[in-house]
C-alpha cells in the first residue's frame, strides 16, 4: 500500500489540485486509489440533499475507488474558517482515534491513499492537535505543495525544517503556480530546488482552469 500525506505553505496553495494531479497519476500504476481529507472545514450541497466539502468532492472525481463519505472525510465542519474554530462553533472536538480508524479501513481497501492536510503544516484542529500530529499519526511520507509567490522560499524552508523536526519524511514537493504576475519565478524555482532537499514531483502551470488529469507528476519510484 502506497499513501503520503500532502501538506502546504499556505491554504489556498493548490494541495487540492495537487492531490488530485498524485492521484491521477498514482492510477495509470494502480487500480484503486483513493483520496482522504480527514478534517475539512467548509461544506456546500452536495447535488443530492446532504451536505460536503469542495475538496472532497475533487479528490472523489479523483479517484478509482468509491467509498462512504465516512471514511474519506471522516470529519466535515460546515464554516469554512481554521478547524479549530470551525469545529468549537459546530459544537465539537476534533479526536485523533476515529480519524485513524477511518484511515485504517481506507487504506485496507486501496492500493495508494493521498491524504490531504487542511491549511498548512501548523494549523489547529483543535486546543490540543495540529495538522501536524495528525501526520505523525498517521506516520506517513509527507509532500509539500509550495504556492509559488513572493514569500514562499521562506515558507517553504521553515515548513521543510518542520517537518523533518517531527520525523517524518519530505517524499516530494509540488511547484503550484498560483500568481501569474510573480516576478522570477525559475529563480525562485530553482533556489527551492536547491534547498528543499527533496525531489521536484510536479510543477504546476497556472491555469484559468485548473486541470488535474493535464499535468505531468513524476512519482517516487518506490509509488510506481
Ligand atoms: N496552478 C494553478 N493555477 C491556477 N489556479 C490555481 C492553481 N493552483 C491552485 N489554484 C487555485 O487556487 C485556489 C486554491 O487552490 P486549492 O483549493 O487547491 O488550495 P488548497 O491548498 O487545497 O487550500 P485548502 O487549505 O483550503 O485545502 C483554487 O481556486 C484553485 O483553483
Ligand atoms: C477553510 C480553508 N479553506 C482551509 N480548509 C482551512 C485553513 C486554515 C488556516 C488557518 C491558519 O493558518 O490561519
Ligand atoms: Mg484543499
Amino acid at each position: 500500500m502506497i499513501a503520503c500525506f500532502v501538506t502546504g505553505t499556505d491554504t489556498g496553495v493548490g494541495k487540492t489540485l495537487s492531490s488530485c494531479a498524485l492521484l491521477h497519476a498514482l492510477a495509470r500504476h494502480h487500480r484503486r486509489v483513493v483520496g482522504m481529507k480527514p478534517v475539512a472545514s467548509g461544506a456546500e450541497p452536495d447535488g443530492q440533499g446532504g451536505w460536503a466539502n469542495e475538496d472532497s468532492l475533487a479528490l472523489r472525481a479523483a479517484s478509482t475507488l468509491v467509498v462512504p463519505p465516512q471514511l474519506d472525510n471522516p470529519v466535515l465542519l460546515p464554516d469554512p474558517v481554521s478547524p479549530h474554530i470551525a469545529a468549537e462553533r459546530a459544537g465539537a472536538t476534533v479526536q485523533l482515534a476515529p480519524i485513524l480508524q477511518a484511515y485504517q479501513q481506507l487504506a485496507a481497501q486501496a492500493d495508494a491513499v493521498v491524504v490531504e492536510g487542511a491549511g498548512g503544516w501548523q494549523v489547529p484542529l483543535s486546543p490540543r492537535l495540529r495538522i501536524a500530529d495528525l501526520a505523525v499519526a498517521l506516520q506517513l511520507p509527507v509532500v509539500l505543495v509550495v504556492g509559488l509567490r513572493l514569500g514562499c522560499i521562506n515558507h517553504a524552508l521553515l515548513t521543510a525544517e518542520a517537518i523533518r523536526a517531527s520525523g517524518l519524511p519530505l517524499a516530494g514537493w509540488i511547484a503550484s503556480r498560483v500568481d501569474p504576475q510573480m516576478r522570477e519565478p525559475e529563480a525562485n524555482l530553482a533556489y527551492l530546488r536547491q534547498h528543499l532537499g527533496a525531489p521536484l514531483l510536479a510543477d504546476l502551470p497556472w491555469q484559468a482552469q485548473p486541470d488535474a488529469r493535464a499535468v505531468p507528476v513524476q512519482l517516487p519510484t518506490a509509488w510506481q
